[in-house]
């Protein structure tokens, strides 16, 4: 197999996102029954201490001033201590997640923009300048496994937040890209999407595309597929441009190198075991490259 060459990050890319809006953020905590819970458990303590001081001043025992203002100080004490700490896990709740957070409008223009018909095409100057020779280039850069550099270049990285696509959030590229196969909301849909693997993710999807299978979109046909993988590979690039800035900025910093996945298995996304395979994901990171430079990303 080919080795995979590292390269040096140069440059940085900015990401078009703007400070994130929690106003959208509904956790259980934020559900007013929640918030109603919070409020009683926290109150509680100093309501049984003023029932508590009531009693004693009721029994009027010896001393029951002194033990009726300690059951008030107890159940105030304990009621500040609960509310201090209702609102601090409030505070971490309302820390807002990338797929909570909608891009701005500038953002959504250049991803409309860059998914426009057609668009995904990009990539095919490269495949027809450097396909079937790209093995003979001496400025290549290759990305694939785990552990090695520029493994944000591979659809299975985990980026630090999710990829928002069509308003869900992702763990990876390649459980949108799978998930793409399938009807939103279908059982095969949900089980890749949740799904802790890309691998598994990917292995799934493989195992339920299939024509007798109706969450399928495409018939689980892999022609009426194949016609359609490039466009939802780019749409998935695209997104992950913007909402992955480790793949972002390791993708610049790639500078003019060739890119190709070293997959010794994928002769389509790859190279394949003996380099010759169409390589059509390192094309298309070249050509998403080449928009996050000319600021249409
Ligand atoms: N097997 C593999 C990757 N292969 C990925 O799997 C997808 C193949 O999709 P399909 O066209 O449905 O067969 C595609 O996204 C390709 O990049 N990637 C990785 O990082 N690590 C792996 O081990």
């Amino acid at each position: 197999m080919n080795p995979t060459h590292s390269h040096p990050i140069t440059s940085t890319g900015t990401s078009p996102h703007a400070p994130p809006d929690d106003s959208k953020n509904a956790t259980s905590s934020g559900s007013w029954k929640g918030f109603l819970v919070k409020v009683i458990k926290t109150a509680l303590p100093l309501v049984l201490g003023c029932l508590g001081a009531a009693a004693f001043s009721v029994a009027a025992p010896a001393g029951w001033a002194f033990w009726a203002g300690a059951c008030i100080l107890t159940g105030l004490v304990t009621t500040l201590y609960l509310g201090y700490r209702a609102l601090s896990e409030y505070k971490i709740d309302k820390i807002p997640t990338a797929s909570q957070t909608p891009p701005t409008p500038s953002a959504q223009n250049l991803l409309s923009a860059a998914n426009k018909s057609g668009k995904h095409q990009a990539y095919q100057i490269y495949k027809n300048q450097y396909h079937p020779t790209l093995m003979s280039i001496p400025d290549k850069t290759g990305f694939y496994d785990k552990g090695q550099p520029l493994y944000s270049l591979t659809n299975y990285h985990k980026g630090q937040n999710p990829i928002t696509i069509d308003g869900v959030g992702w763990p990876t590229a390649e459980h949108y890209f799978q998930c793409a196969k399938f009807k939103v909301g279908s059982s095969s849909w949900s089980t890749i999407k949740n799904n802790p693997s890309p691998d598994h993710a990917r292995v799934h999807a493989g195992n339920h595309f299939k024509p007798h299978n109706p969450d399928c979109l495409h018939g689980g046909n892999g022609h009426a597929w194949g016609a359609e993988k490039d466009r939802v590979m780019w749409k998935t690039l695209t997104h992950k441009a913007v909402d992955d800035l480790q793949y972002r900025t390791e993708l610049i910093g790639t500078g003019n190198s060739v890119l190709f996945e070293n997959s010794p298995v994928d002769y389509y996304w790859g190279i394949g075991q003996n380099g010759s395979g169409q390589n059509t994901l390192g094309y298309m990171h070249m050509a998403i490259r080449d928009m996050i430079r000319r600021g249409e990303l």
